[in-house]
Order: C-alpha cells, then structure tokens, then sequence
C-alpha cells in the first residue's frame, strides 16, 4: 500500500507563502509529477512530504497512517518513520565506499542480518541493472550509474512511497529517456508510489498517471497526461504543458451548447470558431490551439504575418504574427514552404475555450 492524501499543504516564511492550500491524492503504485516554473514550490512540498520541512498548515496522509497534521496539533511524524524513500538531484552516493555499502547503508543502520542484507541489497542492484558491479568504489561509476546507486539505496528499505526530486536532470539527454523508462518499470514491478518533481513537461507528461502543475505555491492543475493536454483549466497550464498557442477570443455571456456539445466563439476579432461547450458567462477570453491544430488556408479570414519559419526536416515551425494576438505557432509538413516575411492565412482545426 501507498495511498498519499495531502490535504491544504501550505507553507509561509514570514508573510511569504511558497506553498498555498494543495490538495493531492495519490493512489497505490500511481506515478505522480509535480511540475511548474523554478521557484514555484515543488521542492517544499516534495520535503513536507518527507518531514524535512514542517508545514504551516494542513494534513498529509499515507494510507491511513496521519503524517502531520498542524490544525490538530498532533506532533509530525519523524522523517526516518515515514518510510519514504528519497532520490535528489545531486547524486548522494559516498564515493569511496563500495556500490555494496552505498546500498546496505539504511539497512546496516537498522541492524539486519548479514544474511538479509546481502538477499536484500543483491535484490534491488538487479532491480536497477547495477548487477555485477557492487564491489566498485561507488567514484568508479558514471552519473547515470551513481543515480542508479541512489535509487537502489531508497530502495532497499522497500518504502512504500518514493519522493524523486529531479534526479535525472544531470544526466544527458539519452540516458534521461533510459532512466525514465526504467523508473516506471520499478513503479510497476515493485508496486510502489512515487512522487517525481520536474520542470520538464515532457517528462511529466510521458512519466506520470497523474500530473500535478504548481504556479506560485498553487496548485493549477490535477490531473492525467491526457486531460492537461486536451482540457487545460487555464492559460497558464495550456503553455506550460504542450507549449500552447493562446489568442484572444470573445463569445456571448449566454453562449449555448448545440446538438454537438459546442459553443460559438470568435477568435482574434475575426475568425468564427466552434469549441467544446463550457459553462462561462465570460465574454472575453482565449483560445488555446495546439501548433498542429492550426492549418494553412488562403481563404481563411485569420491572416498572419510570417516572422520566422524553421526547418525542422520532415516538418516547419512558422513564428505567426496577427493584429491584436502574441506569437503564435504553427506546424505543417514540408509541402507548404513559405519565406519569413510572408503573408498567410490560416484555419483553426481545433481548439479550447479559456476564461483567464
Ligand atoms: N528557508 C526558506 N526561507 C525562505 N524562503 C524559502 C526557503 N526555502 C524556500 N524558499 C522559497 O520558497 C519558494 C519555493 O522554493 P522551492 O525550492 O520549493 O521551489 P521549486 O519549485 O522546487 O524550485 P526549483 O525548480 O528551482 O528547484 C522559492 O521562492 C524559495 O525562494
């Protein structure tokens, strides 16, 4: 087991809060990311978690064992006792001790058997493809390999929850995909609970069953891959997962839902648009259209200004500029080449109404 509940974390420094009021559910063996800017408080609730930080306010459930709870002022529980497993950024490994120590550390300190420990840290070193390799000194290995030493060392205490802060980042690009993959296949052969902070969308995105996105201390989003993507709750959201083009838009206060479920709206004062129907009395808002939902149309009445047009190989990237909107983006194949300076038109394929 290792259903995490969170409930209205928060924590300020002065009259300074990094973390407002989140609310989380994590079930047993979910993947969750909490993702957002640098600064917006992933790190604080990721150490709340863990009992390194106290919160200022708020309750933090794993299975039905209560954590910390500061309005009923029951004292935390200490960090050694919550049995979480953490893996940071900078690889914690003693680098002059062998892979072996590194491993049966936590277990030593416990005080388990020679026997068990050696069954318990030749176990995870398999489970993390360090098989082989744990009479090295721990300096002898590579970055990627020392991660692997870290997580195996969160491991062996079989936590039931395993907090990831971006322990992949140092790490190139390929050997991240690696790791990635890796990390969900110990998600779902150890059936354990992770919780992994990133700034790194894609990551959250390819990685997660649930995606938590934090703008400034407050949780903007919660929800799978999918629904960030295809039903952002807001702007900010829609940028930050999936890059998003925004436009103005307006529609009527009492915009109706038709036979299809979708409502009128009129993007950049001039191109009518259906959208899935939302329940809003806003008249002013936005539209978020992905950069492959835009398509190029002389006869369109949207027309932009091409300011950059980048070759992609089997695709181009074209930077669009329209009176009244910021940069835009679309995506075509290579058989619609244009110059930077042109002038287009473009159709909207689909796209989703925002109130702010
Ligand atoms: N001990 C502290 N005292 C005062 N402010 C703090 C303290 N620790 C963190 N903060 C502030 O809390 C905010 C959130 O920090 P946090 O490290 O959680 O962000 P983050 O989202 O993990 O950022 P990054 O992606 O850059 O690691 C920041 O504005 C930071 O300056």
């Amino acid at each position: 087991m290792g259903k995490l509940s969170i409930r209205n974390l928060t924590k300020s420094y002065g009259d300074h809060t990094v973390v407002n009021k989140v609310n989380i559910e994590v079930d047993d063996s979910q993947l969750l990311t909490i993702v957002g800017p640098s600064g917006c408080g992933k790190t604080t609730i990721l150490r709340m978690i863990a009992g390194f930080i106290e919160p200022t306010g708020g309750q933090i459930y794993l299975d039905d064992k209560l954590l910390v709870d500061v309005e009923n002022r029951i004292a935390p529980i200490a960090p050694e006792k919550r049995n979480i497993g953490m893996v940071f950024q900078s690889y914690a490994v003693w680098p002059h001790m062998k892979v072996f120590d590194n491993v049966a550390y936590p277990l030593k300190l416990r005080k388990v058997s020679k026997d068990e420990i050696k069954s318990e840290v030749m176990r995870v070193l398999k489970v993390v493809h360090l098989e082989g390799l744990e009479n090295r000194m721990a300096h002898e290995l590579s970055g990627g390999q020392q991660q692997r030493v870290a997580l195996a060392r969160a491991l062996v205490m079989k936590p039931k929850l395993l907090l990831l802060d971006e322990p992949l980042s140092n790490l190139d690009a390929a050997l991240r995909e690696e790791m990635r993959g890796e990390i969900k296949e110990i998600q779902r052969t150890q059936h354990i609970t992770i919780i992994n902070v990133t700034h790194d969308q894609i990551e959250a995105m390819t990685m997660s069953d649930r995606v938590a996105v934090v703008r400034k201390g407050v949780l903007e989003q919660f929800a799978s891959p999918y629904e960030l993507y295809e039903e952002p709750v807001n702007t900010f959201v829609a940028r930050f997962i999936g890059s998003a083009n925004i436009l103005p838009a307006t529609k009527k206060a009492d915009a109706v839902r038709d036979s299809d479920g979708m409502m009128d709206v009129m993007v950049a004062g001039c191109y009518p648009l259906k959208v899935p129907y939302v329940d809003s009395k806003n008249e002013q808002g936005f539209v978020a259209v992905r950069t492959h939902h835009m398509a190029p149309n002389e006869a369109s009445p949207l027309k932009a200004h091409i300011r950059r047009a980048l070759y992609q190989g089997s695709q181009i990237e074209y930077y669009l500029e329209a009176p009244g909107c910021e940069m835009f983006r679309l995506l075509t194949d290579v058989s619609f080449i244009q110059p930077e300076g042109a002038d287009i038109a473009v159709d909207i394929t689909k796209a989703v109404w925002l109130d702010e």
